[in-house]
């Protein structure tokens, strides 16, 4: 039997309410055994790109990340937020390590191509380094990963955040048994995304593609879980997705919606 591994990804309206942070830091922090955490912080840099008169486009969830884009978000997320995260983890007795994609060559990527769209240096993962991974684990330490990539020819890349959980589980599923935690503002996946008292517990494929056609599912929660599926498939064994500040209940499994790839 494998040991266990806890790849949670907090969502952008939790880092952006410091009280929020606050409180899933610490649970983050007293939770026991190997563990790694996802940022991302999409509204940050979108707020910060709109100060700087740089304008912005989601596509699919995806930002289309021109030159300057790609230094905003780099500044953002491989800097203050990341390093914001770690140094809060310190305080709370957890000796965290901060990675990019680039450091270490944690994640490659290439920049994505697209028959019509061009999304600028948006990168599709390629490869985890799940040793480099596996030996920092081993330290005890708490990876916390932040969603730029690299193409090993000196290009950084933005990546989403969620795609990034997804293939850091995916990637030491082989290593460990892997739980992936999508956590975020609110308490699941919703039957009224605006009521959050309506978590659904548990999503097959086909319960997902009715949802999806009947639009109760849309926006962020459609990468979300794709990528929870996508997951599932690869090897991981747990996939949940719920509330930041119940980070516990969802790891008893006692809150929040559990992701089954059987129909
Ligand atoms: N059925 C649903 N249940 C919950 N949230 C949903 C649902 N359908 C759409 N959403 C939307 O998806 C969003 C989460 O996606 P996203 O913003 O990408 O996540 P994150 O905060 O992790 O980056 C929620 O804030 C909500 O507005
Ligand atoms: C390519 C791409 O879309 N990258 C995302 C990465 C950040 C992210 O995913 O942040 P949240 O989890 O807070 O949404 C972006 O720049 O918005």
């Amino acid at each position: 039997m494998l040991e266990k591994l806890f790849v949670v990804k907090i969502g952008g309206n939790i880092i952006d309410d410091d009280a929020k942070l606050a409180a899933f830091l610490i649970s983050f922090a007293a939770l026991k055994g190997k563990k790694i955490l996802v940022h991302g912080g999409g509204k940050l840099a979108t707020r910060l790109a709109e100060e700087m008169k740089v304008p912005q486009q989601m596509v699919d969830g995806r930002r289309i990340t021109d030159a300057e884009t790609l230094k905003i978000v780099t500044m953002v997320y491989a800097g203050y937020i990341n390093k914001n995260i770690v140094a809060r983890l310190q305080a709370h007795g957890s000796n965290a390590i901060g990675l990019s994609g680039a450091d270490g060559n944690a994640i490659q990527a290439h920049k994505r191509v697209h028959p019509t769209l061009d999304y600028g240096f948006v990168g599709d993962v390629d490869s985890v380094n799940a040793p480099l991974l596996k030996s920092l684990l081993d330290q005890d330490l708490a990876i916390v990963l932040a969603p730029i990539t690299h193409d090993k020819q000196g290009l950084l890349l933005n990546t989403n955040a969620d795609t990034i959980a997804q293939e850091a589980a995916k990637g030491l599923s082989g290593h460990y048994d892997v739980e992936l935690i999508y956590s975020f503002e609110k308490s699941g996946v919703l039957l009224d995304a605006n009521d959050d008292s309506t978590v659904i517990a548990s999503i097959t494929p086909a319960y997902y593609q009715q949802l999806k056609a009947a639009q109760k599912i849309f926006a962020g929660m459609i990468p979300k879980l794709d990528n929870a599926f996508a997951a599932l498939n690869s090897g991981v064994k747990k996939v949940i997705i719920g509330k930041a500040e119940q980070l516990q209940q969802l790891i008893a499994g006692s809150s929040g919606t559990t992701i089954i790839n059987e129909q």
